[in-house]
Formats: structure tokens, C-alpha cells, sequence
């Protein structure tokens, strides 16, 4: 494309602001009835409900799971992938859980030239998987793992081995031992066909493999020597064993440990020999398709020159990721089914239209603001103008210990920004919703919802002070629904001593969007006549707040389309 085409025309109804536009993301805020497990009712939010009620017109609820964030079904939940993916592309893109469903399908992935990469190991060498074993559709499905070792035991691969890292995060927590047992029985069944398939190690994944944008790298390698080298504090014959013993509560009284949380194990046998440890010329593949949680255990294959632990040995492996999970860095080298193509996004846009943008997050979701959001790209798109500002996450901790986690750094760093009046967009992501949710801790979620909501107060009157625009949304539903819902009846569902059970994973519920400030006109409210808007209009509604027009190729913006007659006091 030229210079030329990337050109945006000035909006013609919105007045050209040149004061900076603030872009809240609030990861993990949807929106559900009032109640006593919801943790955004049951929190002290009065600057999120100022926005609900105190505006009509300038609220609205987004579609953020399914068909509307480019997810195979309307039964799978959002996530942060998805959903910055469509808020900053501004269009609904076939995700990786959709692209790997139809490579499957067709037969597609068993030739494609990742594939035929590994198939060499296949007659004499290992074919190892690693990845997380549930059906979240988050970062992997189960069904595609299987998919893909039934294929490979086909094509003649003699030794398989599965490093599982068990959920608990996408999933209820509790169902590892289920998955694991079907995997273990799943790949009995393959061995008594004559493929030697067999889990060979795994682990918790928020303590093992998949830590993300470097947040902590010993995670890492607490899964490189589980899988590669075959070394573990804890040792098992059994796989289901292995899940029990390490699920057992750590005394009486207390409970179990979680599926995130479990320690990295190693599967051995009688005399105490790994099950399979990774040697040279094995085929080893990633089956998660989602990025950003094995961007760093791909590098650690890939790499030659890599310093982030000490690997102790390398394996020459044929290596190869479900997807590239990185296409500025060709990360890894060599994949199963090519990623989504996003293209022509809205970074890319306000970058050669002179938008000045920062963006900022803690590590924990740093990357959400900007790879994710500028469509799984690492890097700026152009350097001069884009300021991307990481706040380091603690570490080692379940962040029900700390609620309010970075979010007042985060917000620090926003009211700076917005202040210094270097930026025409400042972007933030505060991830205490979604990451507190995750440890289905009501009352650390309330807490954590507490904290955001007085930060986006503070932002927002510096959003006054200054004189500029706003737009606060989410990318998907998390902490508004703490513990699980009958799906016909939506009764709370109970555990065997009448607790309600604990929901830690997202959820299927809309996700609020509001706009305002004082460099907005009076007259500009949404329109109303979108059918379930989702969340790829948030990308060129931002682009409007920007005073230019979207590129047609983007989902509809939320304010009236060129010529309509803008509502006014809806
Ligand atoms: O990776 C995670 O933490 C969860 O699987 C999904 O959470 P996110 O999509 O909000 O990052
Ligand atoms: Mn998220
Ligand atoms: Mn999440």
C-alpha cells in the first residue's frame, strides 16, 4: 500500500478535538445482573455506574464472546486474544481455535510443511506435545490435541510423549484429573494399537511453561526440566496419581491446590527413568494455537543464542508451534496451521496519520495493549510517535494476595500521559478484574474492581483537566460472575457441603462501552441501530474520537455513519 492509502479522512461531523483521547480497557468487566457473586455489583463503583446511568446514549453493552470476537461458536466465552485483537483491528477476525478446527477438518494440517517438518522423527525419534490440557478454546482445545496424535500414530509415529500442563483457569478448577485420565486412557488405547504414546511430565500452568511477556521466566524453566530434561521435585509412575497427590490440600482444613497452581512433575518408571525426556532429532509441537503464553518456551527451543535460564542441554529438535506465534520475530520458525491475518489495523492506521499514541499495562497484560492489539505483532509500527510503557507485575504470587495489583501505578502513568500532552491517544489496560478473577476469590475481586473503578475516576478527571475524550470498555466478561451458573436454570451451582462452586474462568456476558468528556460534543451519542454490536466497533469508533473517519474494510464505528443524523439527548 502506498503512503496515500493509508491516508484518513477527517470525520466531518466530529470536530477535530487535538486533545488527547483516553482508552480504557478494563480486562475481564462484563456486564450481569445485580447479585451477590457478582463482584462489579457487590464493589464500590460509582464512577463505572456515573458512566451506566449518567449519560444515556454514552453507555452501551458490546457483544465479546463467540461468533462476534471470530470464535468458532456462540458457546465459547471471550478472552483477551480475541478481544484486543477485535477492538484494535476493528474487525472480526477467524481466530486460531476456528483455523485449526478446519485444518483438521479438511486434512489440511498433515500437509502443510510444519507438519512434514516432524514427520522425519517419526520412524525413530519421539514426536513430543506440549501444552494445556482442557477444553477451554482459550489457548488449546483437547479435541485437537487427540486429533493430532491420532493423525501422527497414523502417519507412523512410533514414540509419542504428552508434557500436559494442566487449567483450572479456562476450566473449572478440579477437572485436570478428568482430562488427564481421558488423555491417559486416550493414549493406552493408541498403545495397544502399537503407538508407544505416553504422558511424560507436566504441571500447573500458572507454574509451569506458560508464563507470558517474560512476567517470570522461572516458569519456564520449571517446565524446561520437567519436559525436556526430565527433572522434577515430584516423581510419579502414574499420571492420575501425579494429579491427585499434587491436588491434595496442603493440610487439614485447607483446600486443594489448584489445577493453575500445581508443582512441575515427571512420569518415570519402575527403576525411576523419565518417561520421556526431549533428545536431539525429536519432533516436538506446541498444541496451544493462542500466543502469548508459549512465546517464551518457543524461544527457548528456537534459540541458539538464549540467555533467560540456563537450558543445561539443548535439544536439536525439529521443532513446531501449532501457529507462528509471532510474525515480526518468524517465531517459531516452522508451525502446523498459518495464524490469523490481521492486517490494516488501527494502529497501523493512526501511525501513518500522525497519532501519537501511548500505551501501557503492567507485564502481566502488557502485551494485551499492544501485540494483541495491534493484531499479534510485537514492536512499534512506528517508533517516533508510540510510546509502549510496561509496569513490571509481581511475581510468584496468586494476585488474590494483591488486588489492587499495579493499577495505581497503571494509572499514575496514565494521568502522566495524558498530561504531558505528548500523546493524542492514551491506551491502558488494568488487568484486576480478569486476573483476580481468575483465583475465584469473591471478595479479592471486589476488591480488585474497587481499585479500578477509583482509577478510572482519577483518569477521567484528568481527562477533564485536560480537556479530552474518552472511551472506557472491557474485553470480555470475568469477574461480574463468581461462581457457577446452572446453564438452564442460572440457580448457583453447589458443591457437596452446599458451597456455591467457584467460577474462574471468563464468562459469555456482554462488556459495557462509554464514552464522554469534555472534548466530545453534546450532540455525539451511539447509535442505536446496530444489532449486537461487538467488540471490533470499539477500533473505529476510537479512530472517530480521533476526529478521523474509519476505513471501510472496519466494522461499523458506534457514532452514526457519515450523513446520519447524529441523536441527540437519546
Ligand atoms: O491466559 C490466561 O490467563 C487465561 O487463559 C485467559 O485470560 P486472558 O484471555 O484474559 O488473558
Ligand atoms: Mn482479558
Ligand atoms: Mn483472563
Amino acid at each position: 500500500m502506498s503512503e496515500n492509502d493509508w491516508r484518513l479522512k477527517l470525520h466531518p461531523e466530529i470536530p477535530k478535538g487535538s486533545k488527547p483521547v483516553l482508552v480504557v480497557v478494563l480486562d475481564g468487566w462484563g456486564e450481569a445482573p445485580d447479585g451477590p457473586y457478582n463482584a462489579i455489583s457487590q464493589a464500590n463503583t460509582p464512577c463505572m455506574d456515573s458512566l451506566k446511568h449518567g449519560a444515556p446514549g454514552r453507555w452501551m453493552l458490546l457483544k465479546a464472546h463467540g461468533t462476534a470476537v471470530g470464535l468458532p461458536s456462540d458457546a465459547d466465552m471471550g478472552n483477551s486474544e480475541v478481544g484486543h485483537n477485535a477492538m484494535g483491528s476493528g474487525q472480526v477476525i477467524d481466530q486460531g481455535a476456528n483455523l485449526v478446527d478446519h485444518a483438521l477438518k479438511d486434512g489440511s494440517i498433515f500437509s502443510g510443511e510444519g507438519w512434514k517438518y516432524t514427520e522425519p522423527a517419526f520412524a525413530e525419534h519421539t514426536l513430543h506435545f506440549i501444552g494445556l490440557v482442557s477444553d477451554g478454546g482459550v489457548h488449546s482445545r483437547y479435541d485437537q490435541l487427540i486429533g493430532c496424535i491420532r493423525g501422527a500414530c497414523k502417519r507412523g509415529a512410533k514414540r509419542i510423549r504428552v508434557h500436559v500442563l494442566t487449567d483450572g483457569r479456562d476450566v473449572e478448577d478440579g477437572t485436570s484429573q478428568l482430562y488427564v485420565t481421558q488423555l491417559h486412557r486416550d493414549l493406552q488405547a493408541l498403545s495397544a494399537e502399537g503407538c508407544d504414546a505416553r504422558i511424560a511430565s507436566g504441571g500447573g500452568r500458572m507454574r509451569v511453561t506458560m508464563d507470558r511477556y517474560e512476567s517470570d521466566w522461572n516458569i519456564v524453566k520449571r517446565g524446561w526440566e520437567a519436559h525436556v530434561l526430565g527433572e522434577a521435585p515430584h516423581k510419579f509412575t502414574d499420571p492420575v496419581d501425579a494429579i491427585k497427590q499434587l491436588r491434595a490440600p496442603p493440610g487439614p482444613g485447607k483446600m486443594p491446590i489448584s489445577d493453575q497452581w500445581l508443582d512441575p512433575f515427571v512420569i518415570v518408571d519402575g527403576t525411576g527413568q523419565p518417561a520421556g525426556t526431549i533428545q536431539d532429532d525429536d519432533a516436538v509441537v506446541i498444541f496451544n494455537f493462542r500466543a502469548d503464553r508459549v512465546v517464551e518456551i518457543s524461544k527457548a527451543f528456537e534459540y541458539k543464542d538464549f540467555t533467560a535460564f540456563d537450558r543445561k542441554r539443548w535439544p536439536k529438535t525439529r521443532f513446531v508451534g501449532m501457529m507462528q506465534y509471532d510474525g515480526e520475530l518468524k517465531l517459531p520458525a516452522h508451525y502446523l496451521v498459518p495464524p490469523p491475518f490481521i492486517s490494516r489495523t488501527t494502529g497501523e492506521y493512526l501511525a501513518h496519520n500522525g497519532v501519537r499514541t501511548y500505551a501501557c499495562s503492567e507485564s502481566q497484560k502488557i502485551g494485551h495493549v499492544t501485540f494483541f492489539w495491534n493484531g499479534n505483532r510485537s514492536g512499534y509500527f512506528n517508533a517516533e510517535l508510540e510510546k509502549y510503557e510496561e509496569i513490571p507485575s509481581d511475581t510468584g504470587i496468586a494476585f488474590n494476595q494483591k488486588p489492587a495489583m499495579k493499577a495505581r501505578e497503571i494509572c499514575e502513568a496514565g494521568k502522566a500521559a495524558l498530561r504531558s500532552l505528548k500523546y493524542d491517544q492514551v491506551r491502558l489496560n488494568f488487568p484486576n478484574p480478569d486476573m483476580v478473577g481468575h483465583t475465584g476469590d469473591l471478595q479479592a475481586t471486589i476488591e480488585a474492581c474497587t481499585v479500578v473503578d477509583q482509577c478510572v475516576k482519577e483518569l477521567l478527571d484528568v481527562v477533564d483537566e485536560v480537556g479530552g475524550r474518552f472511551l472506557v470498555t472491557a474485553d470480555h466478561g470475568n469477574a461480574e460472575e463468581m461462581v457457577q451458573l446452572n446453564k438452564k436454570t442460572g440457580k448457583v451451582v453447589m458443591d457437596s457441603e452446599g458451597k456455591p462452586i467457584p467460577l474462574t474462568s471468563h464468562t459469555l456476558n456482554p462488556v459495557p462501552v462509554a464514552i464522554g468528556g469534555p472534548g466530545l460534543p453534546a450532540s455525539v451519542h451511539f447509535r442505536q441501530d446496530l444489532t449486537e454490536p461487538g467488540l471490533s466497533s470499539v477500533g473505529p469508533t476510537i479512530i472517530n474520537l480521533l476526529d478521523f473517519e474509519a476505513p471501510p474494510h472496519m466494522a461499523p464505528s458506534l457514532f452514526p455513519a457519515h450523513g446520519m443524523e447524529l441523536p441527540t439527548g437519546v
